[in-house]
């Protein structure tokens, strides 16, 4: 098994939500959901360094996210106050995914960040106790510490995990950035799906109830998804978007697809992950 270190690259890959059902609504105005988080080989990178001090400091801040706001920092902090670790680190973030994507990156980040350093500063925290430090940061936290392909409940923290057959995705990406705040708040959502039973989901069924929003609301969205319904009527967008997917169950026929994408769509291919990187840490 991969001995994790100090030096090590530390992965913090994307999820694709293969469908979103949102089925009510808690008091606290959070949106109750029924989705299963897929993880696919493309990932953001994260390097951690040891500190003479306890400081948390993000070498690579990125554009227009204030570092003390940064998912990464916060999450280190976070494990700084929950453990009294007084150990501090430099935080490296290869950044790939792209923000407002519906990918899950900023999420991801968060969650590489909560496994590495509990590793490196050896806190010992229990990978349920890091899930529910995760939920106080995002909703889409826990299930990347979680580290399984999963069927998620209530606003996506109470796992049935499952395994998924091996898939290919071609993954569209608009030009937008989408705010999932605003989607979720949209008066015209949907939030009566009626909640499917666990067990009975098959990888196909389903669809995203936030979708008809993000495509009134960002019209490049609809755009790129309409283009990949011609191609696999599957379709569907990730998340709260922006990006679109599809998938085939053999590589050479997303491939296909993918060659035919008109100039100016953004896109790549992924391979869905059997879990995550880190699932054994
Ligand atoms: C929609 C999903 C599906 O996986 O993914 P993304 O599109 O963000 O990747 C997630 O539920 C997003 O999780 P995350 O991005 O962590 O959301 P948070 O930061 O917790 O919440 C941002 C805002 O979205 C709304 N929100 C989020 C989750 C939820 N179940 N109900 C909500 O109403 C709330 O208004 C909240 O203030
Ligand atoms: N390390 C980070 N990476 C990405 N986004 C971050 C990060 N830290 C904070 N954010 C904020 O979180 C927002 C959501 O980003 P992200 O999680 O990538 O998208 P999504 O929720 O659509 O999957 C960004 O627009 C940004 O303002």
């Amino acid at each position: 098994m991969k001995s994790w270190t100090w030096d090590s690259d530390w992965p913090a890959p994307a999820k694709l939500n293969l469908f979103l059902h949102v089925v009510g609504r808690r008091a606290d105005g959070y949106h109750l959901l029924q989705t299963v988080f897929r993880f696919i080989d493309r990932a953001d990178t994260l390097r951690f360094a040891p500190r003479a001090d306890d400081r948390i400091v993000l070498a690579t801040p990125i554009p227009g996210v204030p570092p003390d706001s940064d998912l990464t920092v916060r999450a280190a902090r976070l494990l700084q106050q929950a453990t009294g670790c007084t150990q501090g680190a430099t935080i490296s973030l290869d950044k790939r995914l792209p923000m407002g994507g519906g990918l899950g990156g900023g999420s991801s980040d968060a969650a590489t960040v909560l496994l590495a350093l509990n590793h490196l500063w050896q806190t010992g925290l229990s990978r349920p106790a890091l899930e529910k430090l995760g939920l106080g940061l995002g909703a889409d936290v826990p299930v990347f510490v979680h580290g399984r392909n999963t069927f998620a409940e209530g606003v996506g923290e109470a796992f049935t995990d499952l395994e998924l057959p091996a898939a290919s995705y071609l993954v569209l990406h608009p030009a937008v950035n989408v705010p999932t705040a605003a989607i979720f708040g949209a008066p015209e959502l949907r939030r009566d799906t009626p909640p499917i039973e666990t067990a009975k989901w098959r990888p196909g069924q389903g669809h995203n109830d936030l979708e008809a929003v993000a495509c009134s609301k960002f019209p490049e969205v609809a755009t790129h998804l309409a283009w990949l319904k011609q191609h696999a009527p599957e379709a569907m967008m990730t998340g709260s978007g922006a990006c679109v997917f599809a998938g085939f169950a053999r590589r050479s026929a997303a491939e296909a697809v993918f060659r035919a994408l008109p100039a100016g769509f953004d896109g790549w291919l992924a391979d869905g992950l059997a879990e995550h990187p880190l699932a054994k840490i």
